[in-house]
């Protein structure tokens, strides 16, 4: 088996987006009469989509809302106003993504962000331009982690997800490329896993940064595109 591309997660993986998750909540949480998120709070509630991390703060702040939808589209009008702003590029993702692209393998971005929040992302970080095609959340998709996206991405490469290995920071992007039959799943250190450590969610491997995943998988045959094919 070889791997003709990669999955790759956003948020967690690619960039430290919780400056931003921050910046959009407080207005919300003060509209709503509830305490500011700590940054500590919401890097635990980052990693399952915006719908999720509202049920989840919801609950945390022991409050109920009438109209969720209306509350979901608020937060998603702060978000859009501060989307980059905090955001900062994680060490060694351009060496990374440099040295996947020397290997010759393919690179699809999959995130839970809603697809025009992940695009301006992707452009202002200079990042687009390594990805072929970029799966965010829309209407219809399941976030991860069902395997929705992922499926969503092998089809747009024209591969079979067997061929894909999923980049990622969480238990769900795990858990999304075991459902979508990829052919298995590197977990970075640097990311949000609901407080969890890491090393705990079973992977092919775990990696402190992006750095090392080129490395890592010309140490294994088995995974590494045959140059030129
Ligand atoms: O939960 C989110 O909004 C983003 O999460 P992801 O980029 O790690 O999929
Ligand atoms: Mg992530």
């Amino acid at each position: 088996m070889k791997i003709e591309a990669l999955l790759v997660d956003l948020d967690g993986t690619l960039l430290d987006t919780v400056g931003d998750f921050v910046a959009a909540l407080t207005p919300l949480a003060a509209e709503l009469g509830a305490p500011a998120p700590s940054e500590a709070l919401v890097r635990r509630l980052i990693g399952r989509g915006g719908a999720q991390l509202l049920r989840d703060l919801l609950a945390h702040w022991g409050l109920t809302v009438q109209d969720f939808e209306a509350l979901r589209e608020r937060y998603e009008c702060h978000y859009r106003a501060v989307n980059g702003q905090r955001a900062r590029l994680f060490e060694g993702v351009v060496v990374g993504l440099e040295g996947l692209r020397a290997l010759g393998l393919r690179l699809a971005c999959v995130t839970n962000k809603p697809q025009a929040n992940a695009q301006a992302l992707l452009e202002r970080f200079q990042l687009a331009a390594y990805f072929e095609l970029l799966v965010g959340g829309a209407q219809g998709l399941r976030a991860k982690p069902a395997p929705d996206s992922l499926l969503q991405a092998c089809a747009g490469l024209g591969l079979p997800p067997a061929r894909c290995l999923m980049v990622g920071d969480s238990a769900n992007d795990a858990a999304a490329a075991r459902a979508a039959g990829c052919a298995g799943v590197v977990l970075l250190r640097h990311g949000y896993n609901h407080g969890e450590p890491i090393e705990a969610v079973p992977a092919e491997a775990h990696l402190d940064g992006l750095d090392q995943l080129p490395a890592w998988l010309s140490d294994r045959a088995f995974l590494c595109p045959a140059a030129g094919s």
